[in-house]
């Protein structure tokens, strides 16, 4: 059942936002009288200061760093009607549909405040378009997310409006313009009244649509990475003794003690890992006492990229329940204010920060990789984690480490700052800061489909590490058998999703040439990204994560 999504310009998750966006929730607006009298009241504002020539910036006055020139109230229709013309610049490949979508959602929420002087009507619209799967095309280069994302969102309002052909829009899957579409919805085409340019240009949502998705995403990736490093540290046969509550109890930062605490939920029932939690710690011949850090400093280093992640979502949940645009109007006092809520700067840094902490998660999963494949560090399994040991030209998962090594620096590199990029002089030096935070977005969706190909990779290190390590404990290949409930799980759904059948005689990979690994890697990526059976298979891990990256 698709629950519907009710707008009230406060309240809205950012699972409601990934609802309507990728999964065509239905989405309406609420009958709430107040909101309503309140969003009808300050476009009776913006129509009295019009009529009676009051100094309104934006309204009565041209736009930025032209603000010097005053506006007659015959021209004020025209200037809102003018800057679709003049912000008609978009540039590069059309953004995700998924993208546009939340953006739409978030811009009508934003109009729900009550404090943009726009119609209902034209809020209505987007609700329309969403419900009718009716997508604007946008473009991904034109925001600076300093007054807001004024290019991508104007590619929206255009077609809402059917303002010219040269607006098109994604149609339930076809490619139209948008007066044919208006024509299809029996919609009239409008012109926009004063005010209303600003109220659906001037703000943040296209940049906090992208960013949704991508958290959303970002959220299941970290959790899939968790139980990666589960089954790894049981492939290589690592202690729970470094996730012993006392250690982080002195050491409390949330994010380090619900990693080690989760951790020690993913390995609980291993047959695999070396069960410590009672303060022993024996010689090793010919090994360590303790593990390496990938391993034993696992809490304190995925910590910091949790919390980091809470805190971007804290900030993300505020913007998608925010009036970004300017000026705002307060019907109460029956004033209006010259401010600037359009400035992206929380999802430009939070996204910048985003993709260092996703460059962080790839670095320390491709360490883990590196111990696996060598048997100097992996505790007695065969190089490159060769299945069959007999077959002297099998090399086992040398390529396929080296596809790995071919992404982790471009996540890494992925991880840089934008915001901090330019100190721009645009638009007459009005916009003289800005937040790159729609480029930043941008960028971090980028993160998130290259992280997609190398958590599929870093899961098939996993899944053949337990394979040869249950050999070696047990004499057969099961892993299932051995493994903690928590990751027995998520390894019998990658091998379902490439279609190798779990055995007590082969390990998953046995022979080189039984397989292609692209056709797995691909599979498990989709899985992924379908919200298949993978990304069920650890439930338990992201309801768990819930308690610190509040999503809903
Ligand atoms: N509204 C922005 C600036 C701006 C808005 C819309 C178009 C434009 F060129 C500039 C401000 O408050 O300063």
């Amino acid at each position: 059942m698709r629950h519907q999504v009710t707008l009230t310009g406060t309240g809205l998750t950012i699972e409601d936002v990934v609802r309507v966006a990728r999964h065509h929730h239905p989405v309406g607006l609420t009958d709430n009288p107040t909101i309503l009298q309140r969003i009808e009241d300050s476009c009776a504002y913006i129509n009295d200061a019009v009529k009676a020539s009051k100094p309104v910036y934006g309204v009565t006055t041209g736009f930025g760093g032209m603000a010097d020139v005053v506006i007659s109230s015959e021209e004020a229709a025209d200037l809102q009607n003018n800057a679709i013309w003049y912000h008609k610049t978009g540039a590069g490949k059309l953004l995700p549909l998924a993208d546009v979508r939340a953006a739409m959602l978030l811009r009508a929420n934003s109009h729900m405040r009550g404090v943009s002087g726009i119609r209902l009507e034209i809020i209505q619209r987007m609700m329309t378009f969403l419900n009718a799967n009716v997508t604007p095309h946008v473009r991904e280069f034109g925001s600076i997310g300093a007054s807001g994302d004024l290019v991508p969102l104007i590619s929206i309002t255009g077609a809402l409006l059917g303002t010219d052909p040269a607006f098109r829009v994604d149609f339930d899957g076809e490619d139209i313009d948008c007066l044919e579409a208006l024509e299809r919805l029996n919609l009239p085409r409008l012109q926009l009244l004063p005010k209303e340019g600003l109220a659906m240009m001037n703000g943040t949502s296209v940049m906090t649509g992208i960013a949704s998705n991508v958290l959303h995403d970002a959220r299941i990736l970290l959790g899939l990475a968790l139980n990666i490093h589960g089954l790894m540290i049981q492939g290589l046969q690592g202690t729970n003794q470094s996730f012993h509550p006392f250690i982080h109890q002195h050491k409390a930062h949330t994010g380090q003690v619900w990693a080690a605490d989760h951790m020690l939920q993913i390995l609980e029932g291993s047959a695999l890992s070396r069960d410590e939690l009672d303060g022993r710690h024996e010689y090793r011949e010919g090994d360590l006492i303790q593990d390496r850090y990938s391993l034993r400093c696992l809490p304190q280093f995925l910590g910091p990229i949790i919390d980091g992640m809470a805190y971007i979502t804290h900030h993300l949940r505020v913007e998608i329940n925010s009036a970004n645009d300017n000026p705002l109007i307060n019907t109460e006092d029956g004033a209006s204010y010259h401010g600037g809520n359009f400035l992206g700067q929380y999802i430009g840094v939070g996204m910048d920060q985003l993709r260092y902490y996703m460059g962080l998660m790839a670095k320390h999963l491709d360490v883990q990789i590196a111990l696996l494949v060598s048997p100097q560090f992996n505790n007695g399994l065969s190089a490159s984690l060769v299945g069959n040991t007999d077959r002297k030209v099998n090399m086992g998962l040398k390529g396929l480490q080296i596809s790995g090594n071919s992404i982790m620096p471009i996540l890494g590199f992925l991880g840089n700052s934008l915001a901090d990029r330019f100190p721009t002089h645009a638009e007459q030096f009005n916009q003289n800061i800005n937040s790159q935070g729609f480029g930043s977005a941008n960028l971090a969706r980028q993160t998130i489909e290259t992280l997609q190909q190398y958590i599929a990779i870093a899961l098939i290190f996993g899944v053949q590490a337990v394979d040869l390590r249950t050999f070696k404990r047990t004499g057969h290949y099961n892993a299932v058998e051995t493994l903690s409930p928590m990751t027995a799980k998520l390894y019998s759904a990658m091998r379902e999703v490439v279609g190798k059948p779990i055995s007590h005689e082969r390990p998953y990979i046995w022979n080189d040439n039984e397989q292609a690994l692209e056709q797995h890697i691909s599979a498990i990526v989709s899985d992924i990204t379908n919200d298949g059976i993978i990304p069920q298979a650890i439930q338990e891990t992201l309801d768990s994560l819930r308690s610190i990256i509040v999503f809903a």
